[in-house]
C-alpha cells in the first residue's frame, strides 16, 4: 500500500469538564467526558520515494514545521529508526481543514492522532495503541484520547480513560469567531480548581442517564473564557434559549444537545448570520477504525 486517502480526524466535545486540582508541574487534574462527533478534518497520505515528510496543503497561521501533523509524523519516523535502524519512506500529507483553531474541538490533536494511526499502518511500524498514545501525549493533551478511539470518561490530566456509552443524540455547535488560547485559560487567577471529584461506578448506564440531554456537570473553564472572550458568552446565551448550552474544552465553540436531526436543523435555521454553526451526530467510536 502506498497511499491512504480520506482519513477522518473528527472533533470532540467535552460534555462536561471539571477542574479538580493542580499538579506541582502546573498541569491541571480534570474529569471530563470526551464525546466523538461526526464532523472534522480529513487527511490524505501518499508515500514518497525519499525520506521527507511534507505537508502539501497551506494552513494559514501554522507554518509546516510547527504543524502538529508534521511533528507527529517526525516522532513516529524517529521511533521507527530507533527500533529498526532504518528510516521509513517519506510521505506527502494533505489536509482538508474544517475545524477552527482554538475552538476547543481538539482539531490539532485529532489531526496528529490520525497521522500517527495512519502512518503506523502505512509504514507497518507495528506500534500498539498504548505505545501510539504515549508517543502523542507530549504534543497535546487530547491526542491519547483520539487514539483511544472511543467516547470516554477521562481523569487525571486526561490520560486515564474508560469508554462510556453516551447518549445517541445530535449536537448543534456554534463557532463564535474567536480563537481561545488554552494556556491563558488554565493560567487565570480566576479559574476555580476545587470541583469535588465525581465517583462513577457504573459506566454502562449511569453516565448515559446522567449526562444526556439534561446536561450533567459544568465546564469549569467557561467562566474564565467568557470573561476574556465576550463573543463566547453571547453564543452561550443565544443557544441557551434552546437547551443546555455550554462551551467545549477551553473554548471558543459552544454546543447544545438535541434528540433528533430535525431539531438540530430547526435551531440552525435561526442562528444569527454572524456565526458559523453546524450539526453533528454523536459517535461511539473513531471513524478511522473502519479504514485501518
Ligand atoms: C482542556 C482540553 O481541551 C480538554 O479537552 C485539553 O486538555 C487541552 O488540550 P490541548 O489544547 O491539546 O492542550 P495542550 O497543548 O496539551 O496544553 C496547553 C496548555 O494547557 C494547560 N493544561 C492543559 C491540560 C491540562 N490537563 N492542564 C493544563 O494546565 C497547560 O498550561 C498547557 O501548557
Ligand atoms: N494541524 C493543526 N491544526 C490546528 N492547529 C494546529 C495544527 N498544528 C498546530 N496547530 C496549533 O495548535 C493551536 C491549537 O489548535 P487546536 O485546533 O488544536 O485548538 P483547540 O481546538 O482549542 O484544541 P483543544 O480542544 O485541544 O484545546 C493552533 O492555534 C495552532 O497554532
Amino acid at each position: 500500500m502506498t497511499s491512504l486517502k480520506n482519513c477522518p480526524a473528527p472533533a470532540k466535545l467535552n460534555l462536561f469538564l471539571h477542574v479538580n486540582g493542580r499538579r506541582a508541574d502546573g498541569y491541571h487534574l480534570l474529569q471530563t467526558v470526551f464525546q466523538l462527533i461526526d464532523h472534522g478534518d480529513t487527511l490524505h497520505f501518499e508515500l514518497r520515494d525519499d525520506h521527507q515528510i511534507r505537508r502539501v496543503t497551506e494552513l494559514p497561521g501554522v507554518p509546516e514545521e510547527s504543524d502538529l501533523i508534521i511533528r507527529a509524523a517526525r516522532l513516529l519516523q524517529a521511533d521507527v529508526l530507533r527500533r529498526t535502524g532504518a528510516l521509513p519512506p517519506g510521505v506527502n500529507i494533505a489536509i482538508d481543514k474544517v475545524l477552527p483553531m482554538g475552538g476547543g474541538l481538539g482539531g490539532g490533536s485529532s489531526d496528529a492522532a490520525t497521522t500517527l494511526m495512519a502512518l503506523n499502518h502505512l509504514w507497518q511500524a507495528g506500534l500498539s495503541k498504548e505505545a501510539l498514545m504515549a508517543l502523542g501525549l507530549p504534543l497535546g493533551a487530547d491526542i491519547p484520547f483520539f487514539i483511544f478511539g472511543q467516547t470516554a470518561f477521562a481523569e487525571g490530566v486526561g490520560e486515564a480513560m474508560r469508554p462510556v456509552k453516551a447518549p445517541d443524540c445530535w449536537y448543534v455547535v456554534i463557532e463564535p469567531g474567536v480563537a481561545v488560547p488554552t494556556a491563558a485559560i488554565f493560567c487565570s487567577e480566576h479559574l476555580t480548581r476545587d470541583t469535588p471529584v465525581v465517583i462513577i461506578t457504573d459506566f454502562s448506564s449511569h453516565l448515559e442517564n446522567r449526562i444526556g440531554l439534561k446536561g450533567f456537570g459544568k465546564n469549569d473553564l467557561q467562566q474564565v473564557a467568557t470573561k476574556l472572550f465576550p463573543p463566547v458568552a453571547e453564543a452561550i446565551e443565544w443557544l441557551g434559549a434552546y437547551g443546555d448550552a455550554r462551551m467545549t474544552g477551553s473554548g471558543a465553540c459552544v454546543f447544545s444537545a438535541v434528540a433528533t436531526e430535525n431539531e438540530a436543523d430547526a435551531v440552525l435555521a435561526k442562528v444569527p448570520a454572524k456565526w458559523k454553526a453546524w450539526k453533528a451526530k454523536a459517535l461511539d467510536r473513531h471513524p478511522i477504525i473502519e479504514k485501518l
